[in-house]
């Protein structure tokens, strides 16, 4: 992680705008078989169609699960979910799993699938997890180039073939050019026939200090 911002300075990189100072949270040994127990439960609750008594059931146990887990909520920052880089996703179960196989200056590589939970229509992924992935994937490639923490000012993306569930896929982004505050960044996301299934172009904003 470079301790220069893009105008040579540490002071904007050590306060990212408004951002607090993330310092990485160590996960438990069982953290990623959790994630995964839950991203199953996600990928049940939106394809099973069961019986009324079983429903009735699940929800007695998922309200039994939500008590166990309520008294060991903390605030943002400060739980293992989105920050673990070893876990597909980070560990985040708003974000697909995929696990990051190149991070530098020269770009960020990641590589995964989407699930029954990503299903859009007709056996496709979802039109609005496609962005997701991106611009997740743009906000590691500002983090990668040792820039400051920047906010995505626009997101661009072409939808080019139909993606797939489950399939292995890679997607790849690099800064392009830099203008002051402004990162202008691309990706593209491919099949392992090296497809383009879409790709994407996105305007990355450095933040000010103190902006949140
Ligand atoms: C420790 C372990 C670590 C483990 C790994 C974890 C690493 C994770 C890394 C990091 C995590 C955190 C990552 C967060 C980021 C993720 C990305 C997002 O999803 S962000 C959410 C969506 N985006 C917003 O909500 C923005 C909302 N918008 C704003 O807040 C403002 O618009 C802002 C701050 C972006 C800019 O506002 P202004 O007032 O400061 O600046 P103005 O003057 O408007 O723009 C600056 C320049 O950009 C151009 N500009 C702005 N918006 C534009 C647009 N839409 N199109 C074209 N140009 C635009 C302007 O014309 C101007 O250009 P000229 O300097 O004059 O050349």
């Amino acid at each position: 992680m470079s301790e220069q911002n893009s105008r040579g300075g540490d002071d904007a990189y050590e306060h990212h705008g408004g951002f607090p100072v993330y310092e990485p949270v160590k996960a438990g040994p069982n953290f990623g078989r959790f994630v995964d127990v839950f991203r199953r439960l996600q990928d049940l609750a939106v394809s099973t169609h069961a019986p009324d008594d079983v429903v009735d059931q699940a929800i007695a146990q998922a309200e039994a699960l939500g008590d166990l887990l309520e008294p060991y909520k903390v605030g943002e920052g400060k739980s293992p979910a989105g920050f673990n880089v070893d876990i597909p996703g980070r560990g985040s179960l708003l974000l697909p799993p995929w696990t990051i196989e190149k991070f530098d200056a020269d770009g960020v590589r990641e590589r995964g699938h989407f699930r029954r939970y990503h299903l859009g229509g007709n056996g496709a992924v979802h039109g609005g997890t496609i962005p997701l992935l991106f611009d997740d994937l743009f906000g590691m490639v500002i983090h990668a180039s040792g820039r400051p923490i920047a906010r995505t000012g626009y997101l661009h993306v072409n939808y080019r073939k139909i993606t797939p569930l489950w399939d292995e896929l890679v997607v790849e982004g690099r800064v392009d050019s830099v203008d002051g505050r402004k990162a202008f960044c691309s990706a593209e996301l491919r099949d392992l026939d090296g497809t383009v299934l879409a790709d994407s172009e996105a305007l990355m904003i450095e933040l000010l200090p103190g902006q949140p």
